[in-house]
This record gives structure tokens, sequence and C-alpha cells, in this order.
């Protein structure tokens, strides 16, 4: 049996299901080194840079349950731990790799003692995980490059703390003879397999549900499953009652069911694409959740009118470069002209009125989506552009003409409207792209040309 079919096996111990005919007809039976239980889903190659994925073996109902992973054998973060989430986890499978393979040793050492190894055994999981796994933490500088600012400084500001991190743990990592090498690799591991769980504010790897890929339409989804417990109690005043069961993680088929050799899909959510592209290594195509950043707040749009007002020449202080402080208070009195102006039109961050005035803080994260532009945007433009023309000598543009303006800004970065539309790296030699950089270049370029096509009523470039 190979590492992906292996491991469905052992995730899945101590499960009663799944719901089979017992006859070999549907498919479920022999034939397939996947299928030694009966699973009705087996791992697949399936190349075209998506790896491995689960693919159902016969055909499934809607609601069935095609793997059910006990909770013992899911690899969990530790929320009280000091140290970043992936790291932590990163340490600990590094550390069960190590054990797994002293394993002989320590069986016999076991068996002399005739004590039990603790904890799970987590050999045949760590078995089945990619050897390599590439997202942006491995960037070079060209494909930074090729990423616009407020990407690139996610990245980077990521690097750091993992290499800080990895400075931090680098006796224990010594101790099990890995290196910088191994630690970036299960750091990135957990970054593309793991789900995040609300409730318990863990990250959560689920052997066997992390061979599921993902597309925006999936075919099944993902459900915590917790032992009855009504009557535990009541039994357990008149005898020992057993242990209770450990909850379950269950990857169970959509409402459509899935056909026999389609491939069984989850939706890893809706996500702009630097979110993919940071934690997973890939933008999906589609990425219905695709966001363009226009500004981060208020404050870096008040910044940018200064600064395309001074760079106009307009500046009333004849295009002088004023020095630090006085750029400073130029800001901040701008900020609190933006406030006044806002609150004179009656308006709150949500839209609404509500006596209440303005709080710029709520002004943040200010995005162009597939659906159309931040409603908040005009609204500030329009106040920002009243506000620092104050400062200025001459008249202020529309908001609509400033909205249009960043919009072909940040469209450029991504290649509107310039010759190199994407497929060279950024470092203007020309080399070819990374294809997950080339993807969330084209994902970005897509919601720009489409808001500006709406905007202008023209094409982009
Ligand atoms: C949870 S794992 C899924 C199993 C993985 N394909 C494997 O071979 O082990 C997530 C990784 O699978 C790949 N992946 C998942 N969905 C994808 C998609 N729609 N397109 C491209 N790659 C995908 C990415 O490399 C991602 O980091």
């Amino acid at each position: 049996m190979d590492a992906g079919s292996a491991v469905l096996q052992w995730a899945c111990q101590g499960w009663e299901g799944p719901e089979l005919d017992d006859d070999d007809d549907n498919g479920a039976g022999g034939g397939s080194s996947n299928s030694s239980r009966g699973l009705a889903v087996g791992v697949r190659d399936l190349g075209a840079g998506r790896g491995r994925g689960l693919v159902a073996l016969r055909d499934v109902g809607p609601g069935e349950t095609l793997l059910s992973v006990s909770m013992d054998r899911v690899f969990c973060s530790e929320p009280e731990s000091e140290l970043h989430w992936s790291a932590d986890m990163a340490l600990r499978l590094l550390k069960a790799r190590h054990a797994a393979s002293q394993q002989p040793k320590a069986q016999a050492q076991h068996a002399q003692s005739g004590r039990k190894p603790d904890g799970a055994d987590w050999g045949v999981w760590i078995r089945s995980l990619p050897t390599a796994v590439r997202t942006p933490l491995e960037y070079s500088d060209a494909e930074l490059g090729a990423l616009d600012e407020y990407t690139a400084a996610e990245v980077m500001g990521m690097q750091q703390c993992v290499a800080a991190c990895f400075e931090a743990v680098l006796p224990e990592l010594e101790a099990i003879g890995c290196g910088w090498e191994d630690f970036l690799w299960a750091v990135q591991v957990f970054h593309s397999r793991c789900f995040f769980e609300p409730t318990s504010g863990r990250h959560m790897t689920v052997p066997g549900v992390d061979m599921a890929n993902h597309t925006a339409a999936p075919s099944a989804g993902v459900r915590i499953v917790h032992p009855m417990s009504q009557g535990w109690d009541a039994v357990a005043e008149i005898a020992e009652p057993p242990p209770p069961e450990p909850s379950r993680f269950t990857l169970v088929a959509g409402e459509a069911g899935i056909r026999r050799d389609e491939e069984v899909t989850i939706s890893y959510g809706s996500w702009p694409s630097e979110a993919f592209l940071l934690l997973f290594g890939f933008v999906p195509s589609p990425c219905p959740g695709e966001a363009l950043t226009l500004f981060r707040d208020a404050e870096e749009v008040v910044r940018w009118c200064l600064a395309r007002q001074q760079a106009g020449g307009s500046s009333a202080h004849g295009g002088q470069q004023l020095d630090e402080e006085a750029e400073e208070a130029r800001v901040v009195a701008a900020l609190e002209r933006v406030t006044a102006v806002l609150a004179a039109q009656g308006g709150t961050a949500g839209g609404g009125g509500g006596g209440a005035g303005p709080d710029l803080g709520d002004y943040i994260n200010l995005v162009v989506t597939p659906q159309g532009v931040d409603g908040r945007l005009e609204p500030l433009l329009a106040a920002a552009a009243t506000a620092t023309a104050a400062a200025v000598a001459q008249g202020q543009p529309e908001a609509r003409q400033l909205l249009v303006a960043r919009l072909r800004e940040r469209a450029a970065e991504f290649g509107v409207g310039t010759a190199s539309g994407g497929g060279e790296s950024g470092d203007g030699q020309g080399g070819r792209e990374d294809p997950s950089v080339a993807a969330f270049r084209a994902s970005k370029r897509a919601v720009a040309e489409a808001a500006l096509v709406a905007l202008t009523g023209t094409p982009a470039s």
C-alpha cells in the first residue's frame, strides 16, 4: 500500500463506517490499493500542479461520511505556546519524526521494560507528507519583486517571524539532528495543510483529510462530530461508565453526492489570492474572494493625496520638501479635517447616520473586489481631497478621478497597461515567473481591469 492510502486507513482506525454494500460491484472492493478497508475515497496523483488528491472510488450519496478521524489522531496547535503556532507545530512534528525514526530501538527498549510508548505514533502520517512544499517563505528577491508592495511586506514579515522562531528553537532542533531546511519544510507543511477551528482557537492538521485539494465549488465539506453524552451522568451514578469517545473530524460528501472517479474537494475558504499564496503556495482560479487593496487605511489615503498634490507642483509650500516633523503635523491636521468633513456629511464608516461621528479607525482595508469598489472609498477620497486642498494652492480633483488614478497605479503594479503584462519575473531580466506568482498577478490584474472598465467605461489597457 502506498503512503497516501496507508494514511487513510490509519487515520480512520476505530471508525465503524463506511456505509458500504458488501458486494464488490460498486468498485469499493478489490482492485485498488486504496480500498483495502472499503473506504469510499482513495489518494491519486493528479498532476497539473495539484499534487495528490482524494478521488471517489465509487458513487457516493449526498451527505455520506467519507473519512472519520478520531481527534487523537489530529495534529493540533497548542494555543498557549509562546511560539508562533506553525513554528511550534513544526518543532513537534520534527520531534515526532525523530521519535518515529528511533522506533525500532524504542520498541526494543519498551519490550524489555514492559512499558508502552507515549502518545500517538505519527509515523504513518509523517511518511505520507509531501517531501517538498514551496510557499513564499522560500521566495527569492526577484520573486518578491514580482509581488506588489503590500503582499511583499506580508511575506517578508512572515519570513522574519519564521527566522526568529528558528533561532529560538535551534538548540532543540540540533538535539534531534535538524536544521533550517527541516524547519522550513515543517512550517510550510502546516501552513499548507491546516484548518483553523475558531471555538478552540486551534490549528488542526487532519491526516487523510489533508489530502483534499481546494475548489471554490467543492464536492465535500468537513465537520467535527462530538459523541453523544446524554445519559452519561445518569449511568455514572450506578456503574463505572466507559471512557467517553473522543470527538471525530469528518469529511462529508456535499448535497450533490460524488460520482465514482471524481475528485473529492473542499473549500479552503473564500480568501483574496494573497492569502492562498502566502499559506498554501498556490492561487486558485477562479478566486471569488479576490480583493485588490487600494489603501490600507485613512492615513494612507491622506498621505497619498498630499503626495499627489505636491508632485503636481500645487503645494502651498512651493513644492519644497517639508522636514519630517512638519510633514507629520500636516498629515495629522489633514486627518482631523477629514474627520470633520465626514462628520459634516453625516458619515460613519458603516455609511449610516445615527449619532456617533466617524471613527477613521473604521476606514481600513479599502479594497476593490469582483463585486465592485468598497463603498467607503469615494466619500473618504472626497473628504481627503477637500481636507488636503486646505494645504495646497489649487483646486481638487473629483473623488472618482482620484479613485481611477489610484486604481490605475495599483493595476500597473500587476502589468495592466504596461508592456510586461505577465510571464516575466520582477527582476527585469526576463526570467520566467513561478506559476503561482504568475497566477497571483493575473488574478489581481483581472479585478483591476474589471473595475477600471466599470468606472471609466473603457478597457483598462
Ligand atoms: C492540504 S494539501 C492537499 C494535498 C496535496 N495536493 C498533496 O499532494 O499532499 C494543500 C496543497 O495542495 C495543493 N493544492 C490544493 N488545492 C489546489 C488547487 N486548487 N490548485 C493547485 N494546487 C492545489 C497546494 O500545493 C496546497 O498547498
